[in-house]
């Protein structure tokens, strides 16, 4: 579905790792913590807005839109929100055209939701990438706007957009902005030296008692209270925004790829929620099923949770009612399904932690820097037969042409996929963290550059699919060439049939031998890697 195959160097170019330490160590979210403590308390309210992003699209359980609209009613002036869409920025960033139209979808509803509370939702285009703060603060000043809310983005680039912007609006307009994305604030797990954690198993021992502790955290903010009628009127100009249009690089390639994907996506917090409800009814089996992908029993709330349609303290207070109204998610307080299940949403805040805390992370480099050194290979067919599903190693080709049908892949298939790609094939890791990026309709910048982190783990996709796709049915249904091939030669048919039977599939073979490429990959890593000077 995804038209790009090829990347140049601009957009995977990334600092210096001396400059990456420099910036990890001058972080660009302290500064702007530190800019907007700056401020002066502004008193007097004129107008308030609320500037939604591509990761808060929703009007429940909005925690900077519920204090936008908490002062907007203490002072009794009205309330106006804004979405700014800028096609540079979503090109040079990457995304998909499934994730676009998503969005853009999502926040139709959202200007409908928004009109009933007589709020009006208001589309700012930039065409430049640099323009974002310029554009908001015109409209701030031109509209007399007095204050302004918005959510926290852990990204490099849109730190130092709001940094620009507090920067911009100096004192005439007051800027809050809050934590929302996750149930645990980012920065705020620490070691016992006082350093943010960066391992799984202690953040997630630490987040499941924090969230016991306080169950509050799970406690979620109504949708903003309505504007009154002569606020509506004196709005007025402002009702009627049109939603803007998708850039040509983020159009869907043909109209069935559109229809495909809104069936399998449909947008908006309201399905984001019947979702959620679906998949409660089967949470219990979720630890038991959640790798083999033919069963797809995990909940494909990723889309919902990356755009911000649904809010995980949402779908964790409808988990807390599920688990008898209590947030004990240890493997002592819950079920089985519930506990694993609320495990891989912690791997997702850990990972906002990481972003925020280890910026370089989001900057095209990994997090452990010594990979940035390996010298990858330039197996251009090796490429095109990865992203195309054309390999000849059923399991790896089976996961991508489920990405390339439905913008989202199992996440067993995406361990799997990305193993292939910079350890069998030894391409740059970072030529597919881009292709996720404009394929995924879940695309989020931590999780996939996490996902992507690179690892001496080498996955075999033979003995990956015999474990957890036992009876074939995954590989079958995504790979058509072999729907009628029998037994275990599913999972290797080029070794396990007969030159013959293997011929008269019209399915490639192998585009590398697995066990040799994992040897080269190895010594590969062993003799590059090396220390980064500080
Ligand atoms: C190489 C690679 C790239 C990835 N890219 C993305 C991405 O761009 N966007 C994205 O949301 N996830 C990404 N993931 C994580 C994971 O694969 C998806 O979140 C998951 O497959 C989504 O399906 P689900 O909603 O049914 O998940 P469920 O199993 O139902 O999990 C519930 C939620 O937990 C979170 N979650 C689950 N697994 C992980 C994980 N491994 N890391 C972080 N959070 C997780 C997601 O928000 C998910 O919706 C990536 C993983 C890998 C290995």
């Amino acid at each position: 579905m995804s038209k790009r195959s090829s990347y140049n160097r601009s957009e995977l170019g990334r600092p210096s790792t001396k400059r990456a330490k420099q910036i990890d160590e001058d972080r660009p979210f302290d500064n702007l913590i530190k800019l907007l403590e700056e401020q002066e308390e502004k008193k007097e309210v004129t107008k308030v807005v609320h500037w939604f992003r591509p990761k808060d699209l929703r009007i429940h359980d909005n925690t900077g839109l519920h204090h936008a609209s908490h002062l907007s009613q203490s002072s009794k002036r009205p309330l106006v929100c804004i979405y700014l869409h800028c096609p540079a920025e979503e090109s040079w960033h990457g995304t998909s055209p499934a994730r676009m139209d998503f969005m853009l979808e999502g926040l139709k509803l959202m200007q409908e939701e928004l009109k009933a509370l007589h709020i009006p939702l208001v589309f700012l285009e930039s065409q430049e990438r640099n323009g974002h703060f310029p554009t908001v603060a015109r409209f701030l000043k031109e509209n007399h706007v007095s204050h302004v809310f918005a959510n926290f983005e852990y990204e490099v680039d849109e730190i130092r957009r709001d940094i620009g912007l507090v920067q911009e609006v100096g004192s005439d307009v007051q800027v809050s902005i809050y934590h929302d994305q996750t149930v645990v604030e980012p920065g705020s797990m620490l070691t016992g030296s006082g350093k943010p954690m960066k391992v799984f198993t202690p953040y997630h021992r630490a987040w499941l008692d924090r969230v016991k502790e306080e169950p509050s955290l799970l406690d979620t903010q109504p949708a903003p209270a309505k504007n009154d009628a002569s606020a509506a009127k004196e709005l007025k100009y402002l009702f009627g925004s049109k939603l803007p249009n998708v850039a040509k690089d983020k159009q869907f390639a043909s109209n069935d790829d559109k229809k495909r994907i809104r069936k399998l996506w449909p947008a908006g917090h309201a399905a984001g929620m019947e979702r959620m409800d679906s998949f409660l009814s089967q949470i219990d089996n979720y630890a038991a099923t959640r790798s083999n992908p033919a069963e797809d029993s995990t909940s494909r709330m990723s889309a919902y949770f990356s755009a911000g349609m649904v809010s995980v303290r949402e779908a964790l207070s409808k988990v807390r009612e599920y688990n008898e109204g209590s947030s004990d998610f240890t493997e002592g307080g819950s079920s089985h399904g519930v506990y694993s299940w609320v495990r891989e949403i912690v791997f997702r805040e850990l990972y906002r932690q990481t972003l925020m805390t280890t910026p370089h992370t989001g900057m095209n480099l990994p997090q452990n820097l010594k990979f940035d050194f390996v010298k990858w290979e330039d197996d251009e067919e090796g490429w095109e037969k990865w992203y195309k599903g054309m390999t000849g190693e059923p399991f790896i080709d089976a996961g991508m042409r489920q990405l390339n049908t439905e913008a989202y892949m199992h996440n067993r298939l995406r361990m799997n996929v990305s193993s292939y790609l910079y350890c069998n094939l030894l391409l740059d890791y970072r030529r597919g963290e881009r292709y996720f990026a404009e394929t995924l309709i879940d695309w989020d910048l931590s999780n996939n550059t996490q996902g992507w982190e690179p690892s001496y783990t080498v996955f075999n996709p033979v003995s990956q699919s015999e474990k957890n796709d036992p009876s074939g049915s995954y590989i079958r249904k995504w790979v058509p060439e072999l729907k009628d091939v029998q037994g275990k030669a599913i999972f290797a048919p080029y070794n396990r049939l007969s030159k013959e039977e293997f011929e008269k599939l019209g399915y490639p073979k192998p585009h590398v031998d697995w066990k040799e490429t994992k040897q080269r990959a190895i010594e590969r890593f062993k003799s590059n890697m090396r220390d980064v000077t500080p």
